[in-house]
């Protein structure tokens, strides 16, 4: 009989940006499974503690980086110290975004650079120099965070869902030119997930956030966002590449978009 391979043991996965959030879900998921994690943010205090609670309840080990993946230097040190420690780079999550809301005539040149700058280049100089130990070591699979914002028009997202965009497009590009390397490379849109940026975001502590009058939809965690991508990254889904997943949630009982679901 056949049985789904989602084991990640033993392989090494680099994920950007995971002193918190999603990616320290994720980071936290792919090592329970007994994969060596390297996990980046833009200070090492923030992220060493990630690091060592991996390494004291999970199967696989964690390396903790202070990378800024604006910086292309700072990206080849942290693909370079991930070689260095586990000999290659089997999967790399490109988590680490982030933004402000703001109606578009309100965005400066800068703004609009500093949103583009670390959720597109960040992406992209990540996926260039990890992408090419991928390709030397014979493949590998990699995971972008996009955004439903990239997938939809909403007002004050014009930077970031711009960035959000671009991100499904590249993922659908290098899917195709890197399959003959054997690198998959898929996408994650997820809608609302309950983490200390998107608190920051709208200004309120991250607790009060399922209380938002205007958010239509359950709120998710991390934990479901890791659960899919440790999925995209595994044997299991050795056939899917330049995808793009939407996890969204369903929408709160009583709102108009519920109908149809059985929820009323
Ligand atoms: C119903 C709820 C809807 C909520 C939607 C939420 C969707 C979730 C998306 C997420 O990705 S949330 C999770 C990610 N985390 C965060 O976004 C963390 C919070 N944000 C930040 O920490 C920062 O804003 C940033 C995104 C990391 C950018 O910081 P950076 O240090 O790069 O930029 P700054 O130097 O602070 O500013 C650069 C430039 O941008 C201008 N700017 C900053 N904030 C605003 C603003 N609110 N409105 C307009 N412009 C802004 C700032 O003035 C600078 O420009 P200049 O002044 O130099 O021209
Ligand atoms: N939460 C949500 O509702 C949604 C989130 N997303 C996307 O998911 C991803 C994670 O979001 P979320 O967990 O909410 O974000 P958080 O703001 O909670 O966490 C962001 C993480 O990225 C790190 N980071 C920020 N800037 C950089 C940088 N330049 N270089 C390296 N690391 C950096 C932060 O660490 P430090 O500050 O220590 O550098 C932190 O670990 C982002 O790409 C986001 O756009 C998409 C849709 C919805």
């Amino acid at each position: 009989m056949h049985e789904p391979d989602y084991g990640v043991a033993g392989r090494t996965a680099i994920v950007t940006g995971a002193s918190q959030g999603i990616g320290k879900a994720i980071a936290e998921t792919l090592a329970a499974s007994g994969a060596n994690v390297v996990i980046c943010s833009r200070a090492q205090e923030r992220v060493d503690p990630v690091a060592e609670a991996i390494d004291d309840e999970c199967e696989g080990t964690a390396l903790a980086v202070e990378c800024n993946v604006r910086e292309r230097e700072q990206v080849d040190a942290l693909v370079d110290a991930t070689v260095a420690e586990f000999g290659g780079v089997d999967v790399l999550v490109n988590n680490a975004g982030g933004e402000f809301v703001a109606p578009f005539e309100d965005i400066s040149p800068n703004g609009w650079n500093a949103i583009v700058d670390l959720n597109l280049n960040g992406t992209v100089h990540c996926t260039q120099v990890a992408g090419e130990v991928m390709r030397e070591n014979g493949g590998g699979s990699i995971v972008n965070l996009s955004s439903v914002n990239g997938q939809h028009a909403a007002p004050g997202e014009s930077h970031y869902g711009a960035a959000k965009a671009a991100i499904i497009r590249l993922t659908e590009t290098l899917a195709v030119e890197w399959a003959p390397h054997g690198i998959r490379v898929n996408c994650v849109a997820p809608g609302l997930i309950q983490t200390p940026g998107v608190a920051e975001t709208l200004g309120i502590d991250s607790e009060q956030m399922p209380e938002r009058e205007e958010v239509d939809r359950r709120i998710g965690h991390g934990e479901e966002i890791a659960d899919l991508v440790q999925f995209l990254v595994s044997p299991a889904a050795s056939f899917v590449t330049g995808e793009t997943v939407t996890a969204k949630g369903v929408p709160k009982p009583g709102n108009s978009m519920s109908e149809g679901l059985g929820l009323e």
